[in-house]
């Protein structure tokens, strides 16, 4: 690096959704995926989708555009093959092949593990990193897109993950000892980004992002040793672009001085999750007055410790869809530029990538006017950087007292969510009332044996069936006025009997009516439930093709009426095995949401809890057995620093509680989880007091079933032994294989067999076969017939 660094533009983003304003890439891969394109198509899709992108960020006035935020999967897998870490089984094809095949599976090879990305909804592909990896560059990727951009005329920043977070979000190779841990290859890695670096500042790069969410997690002293150590090392390279190291989901914490020590030319704070502390007392729910605490960084200190760096401070919201309040972070921004003195560069940009909302609200014209006027989705947040980007050039030196003249700012820039109703049950206390008590748990078993009547290892589905194309296409008509309701109920009817007829052919023991009727489990009761917004093209990508429009929580939540009790009666209408009302928990639903702020989280959730509750005592008054409430995503609303994980857990679980308690001892409460890292929140799981956990392990390893994991867990367990998001179709045997692991720790009396998730992204033909097998697993463990 020479002695000045380039001055980086007043203005940026972290990075911008990849999947299509219209989902042209969800539907040029499965295009591909199913045979009906080539991979010269799908390249060119890429291609038009990035220059669009590109077009888009610079009309918009955007300073410095990112590039490499494309990707035709995943960014974590993108960076596996930029430094060649592809395990050896996967090679042996094309290029794609490989890459696809770590994806999602190729005939003779499982995926590699996928899990959440932090607390988003968005899905990562896990790399697996072993002693004897052996890593080399493959830096095609970024490069062609940078020259990809210049042929359009526009200079971009190439955005990759930083080898520290790389690392620690790998996992070891199965091959590897029990003591090696991925981190543990950080030399050899580092080696492998010196190079890119030396490429890319041949390319003519000025400057690189290098993303590090992994800091705002509680991080070792050894782990910021690595920061210190990888960051000297890639600082000190004599020939390389500037460096850019990217924080988002929190605040840096101790990571912040230990990677200020180091040569990097720019640091990005999330100061809407995060903040400063000392700078923004204040972040939501944080007193403006408290006091720094331990580990934080006294404002006055923020000045020597960025001295002569760029600051990218993350004022504009990556992770909603609310409106910037412009003032509070225009004061944030003074007050940053400020205290962090004359020798710091302030540039404005987003908390973290924009990924995480939908592209633009001018696709969404059928919102009712008063939310839509709170919104900003991509496009729009991207012109209040730009707008913020301006008034901070405009604004003089010295500005940076807050409105309350404390010389702190609020973290807080967003906008509470639209001013919601008049108060109901929120203000007058009742959402807060303790929930009934179940009878214990043995108690309540017994009275469901009797109940029920269920064999050993029962064998059960976790809720949907596949989504055909026919109901798709007939719910767009419905929603076009194409389609009457009583058309559109009698397929969806003709759908639940499908599938009961299909679990009932194949000897399924518990079954499931399918979810015919849902066009997603948190946007279906959105829909249903008072104070939700939903939009019709606010996609949001979840993983690889596959995206959700989640909805806006903007005011009370309340259920006028039954949502889920007529398709269950049609249901168990049709057999006597017992068919399981489908519903999703209230944590669920507020995280796959975009929620108000205006007041607590967790009063939020309660609301969404009561509403559920209700559904729940319809459901058992109509007849139904057995009760499932979702909770996939128990673990990752989970705040991420440790300290404020347990006031967390005990809210999340206690609005589980409310929506359960009210069924009898003699209704079978069953929950599911998946990529959870449910072994990590067990305990957590097991106060959730369900009768019945089914859990994502089939891609996971199965770390669940470790005994110390388990610990004393006394109720019934089914670790999904079929991983449904693979087209694979597991076989008996290795099914068998995954259950003797279960019966190893649990009594085969509270052993259930079921797949990992939802068979909704599966078809049919290979769902009867898993299921087929599945069953013939189970029989064969039971002692009922040979396998
Ligand atoms: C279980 N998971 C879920 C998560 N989050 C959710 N909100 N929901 C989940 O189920 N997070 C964790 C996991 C994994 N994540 C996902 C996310 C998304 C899917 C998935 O299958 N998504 C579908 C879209 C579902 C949907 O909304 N369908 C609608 C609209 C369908 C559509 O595209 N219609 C067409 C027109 C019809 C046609 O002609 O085909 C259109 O609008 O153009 C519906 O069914 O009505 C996806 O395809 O991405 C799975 C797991
Ligand atoms: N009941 C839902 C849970 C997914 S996490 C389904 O089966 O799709
Ligand atoms: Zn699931």
């Amino acid at each position: 690096m020479t002695a000045r660094p380039p001055t980086f533009p007043t203005s940026t983003v972290l990075g911008y959704p990849r999947i299509g304003p219209n989902r042209e890439l969800k539907r040029a891969l499965e295009s591909y995926w199913d045979g009906r394109s080539t991979y010269q198509d799908l390249q060119g899709t890429g291609r038009r989708l990035r220059e669009e992108t590109w077009r888009r960020l610079d009309g918009l006035g955007l300073g410095a555009l990112p590039s490499g935020t494309f990707s035709f999967y995943d960014q974590m897998l993108d960076t596996a093959v930029l430094l060649g870490a592809v395990p050896d089984r996967y090679r042996g094809g094309t290029d794609e092949e490989a890459y696809f095949a770590m994806a999602r599976g190729a005939e003779g090879v499982t995926p590699l593990r996928m899990t959440k990305w932090f607390d988003t909804n968005y899905h990562y592909i896990v790399p697996e990193i072993g002693p004897d990896t052996s890593f080399r560059l493959d830096a095609a990727k970024p490069l062609s897109e940078v020259r990809e951009a210049r042929e359009h005329g526009l200079e971009t920043r190439p955005v990759l993950i930083g080898p520290v977070t790389f690392l620690l979000l790998s996992q070891a190779a199965p091959s590897a000892p029990a003591e090696f841990a991925p981190l543990d290859r950080l030399a050899d890695v580092l080696g492998v980004y010196e190079e890119l670096l030396r490429e890319l500042a041949a390319e003519g790069v000025e400057w690189v992002q290098l993303d590090e969410p992994a800091l705002v997690t509680d991080r070792t002293s050894a782990e910021l040793d690595a920061v210190r150590a990888a960051y000297g090392r890639l600082g000190s390279l004599p020939e390389r672009p500037a460096l850019f190291v990217a924080s988002y989901f929190g605040d840096l914490g101790d990571a912040l001085p230990a990677l200020a020590a180091t040569p990097v030319e720019a640091i990005g704070l999330d100061l809407v999750a995060g903040g400063l502390p000392g700078l923004y007392a204040a972040t939501p729910g944080r007193p403006t007055d408290e006091a720094a605490r331990p580990g934080e960084i006294p404002g006055k200190l923020l000045g020597k410790l960025l001295a002569g760096k760029t600051v990218v401070a993350g004022v504009v919201s990556g992770r909603d869809v609310w409106r910037t309040d412009q003032e509070r972070a225009l004061a944030a921004l003074l007050a940053l530029r400020d205290q962090a003195g004359p020798a710091a560069h302030v540039v404005v940009s987003t908390s973290c990538s924009l990924l995480h909302v939908p592209y633009d609200l001018d696709l969404e014209p059928g919102l009712d006017p008063d939310v839509r006027r709170r919104l900003a989705f991509a496009d729009q947040k991207i012109a209040e950087v730009v707008e913020l980007a301006a008034l901070l050039a405009a604004a003089p030196a010295g500005q940076g007292t807050t409105p309350t003249g404390q010389g702190t700012t609020p973290a807080a820039t967003r906008t509470a969510g639209p001013a919601p109703r008049p108060a109901l049950e929120h203000a007058s206390g009742h959402t807060l009332q303790p929930a009934p008590v179940r009878s214990p748990y043995a108690v309540r078993a017994a009275a469901q044996a009797e109940h029920l009547r269920l064999p050993p290892l029962p064998v059960t589905t976790i809720g949907s069936f596949p989504q055909t194309g026919e109901l798709r296409e007939a719910r767009a008509r419905l929603a076009a006025g194409e389609l009457d309701e009583a058309a559109y109920d009698d397929l969806v009817r003709a759908e639940i009997a499908r599938a009961v007829a299909l679990q009932e052919g194949l000897g399924l023991d518990v079954l499931v009516h399918g979810e015919p009727e849902r066009n997603d489990m948190v946007q279906y009761f959105a829909e249903h439930l008072d104070g939700f917004a939903v939009t019709r093209n606010g996609w949001v990508q979840s993983y690889g093709s596959r995206c959700t429009r989640p909805p806006i929580l903007f005011g009370d939540v309340r259920r006028p009426e039954p949502i889920t009790v007529r398709w269950a009666r049609h249901a168990q209408s049709l057999t006597d095995k017992p068919v399981k009302g489908m519903l999703t928990g209230p944590v669920t639903i507020v995280a796959w949401s975009f929620v108000r702020d205006d007041i607590p989280l967790r009063d939020v959730v309660f609301q969404v809890a009561d509403a559920i509750g209700d559904e729940v005592r319809d459901l058992e008054a109509a007849g139904v057995r057995v009760i499932q409430v979702d909770e996939p995503a128990l673990r990752e609303l989970m705040p991420l620093r440790r300290e404020d994980q347990g006031a967390y857990l005990e809210w999340a679980v206690a609005a589980y509680r409310r929506a359960t308690s009210g069924a009898g001892d003699h209704t079978q409460i069953h929950t599911h989880l998946c990529y959870s890292d449910a072994d990590q929140i067990v305990g957590a799981i097991d106060a959730l007091d369900a009768d019945v956990t089914t859990i994502e392990s089939a891609r996971s390893g199965a770390r669940i079933l470790d005994e110390e994991a388990i610990g004393d867990f006394e109720r019934g367990l089914g670790p999904g032994v079929y991983d449904i998001h693979s087209p694979r179709v597991p076989s008996t045997w290795e099914i068998e294989v995954a259950l003797k692991a279960a019966l190893r720790v649990l009594p085969a009396d509270r052993v259930w067999v079921n797949p990992d998730c939802g068979l909704k992204t599966r078809t049919y033909e290979q769902v009867e076969a898993a299921l087929t097998n599945l069953v013939a697993a189970a029989r064969h463990l039971r002692g009922d017939q040979p396998s």
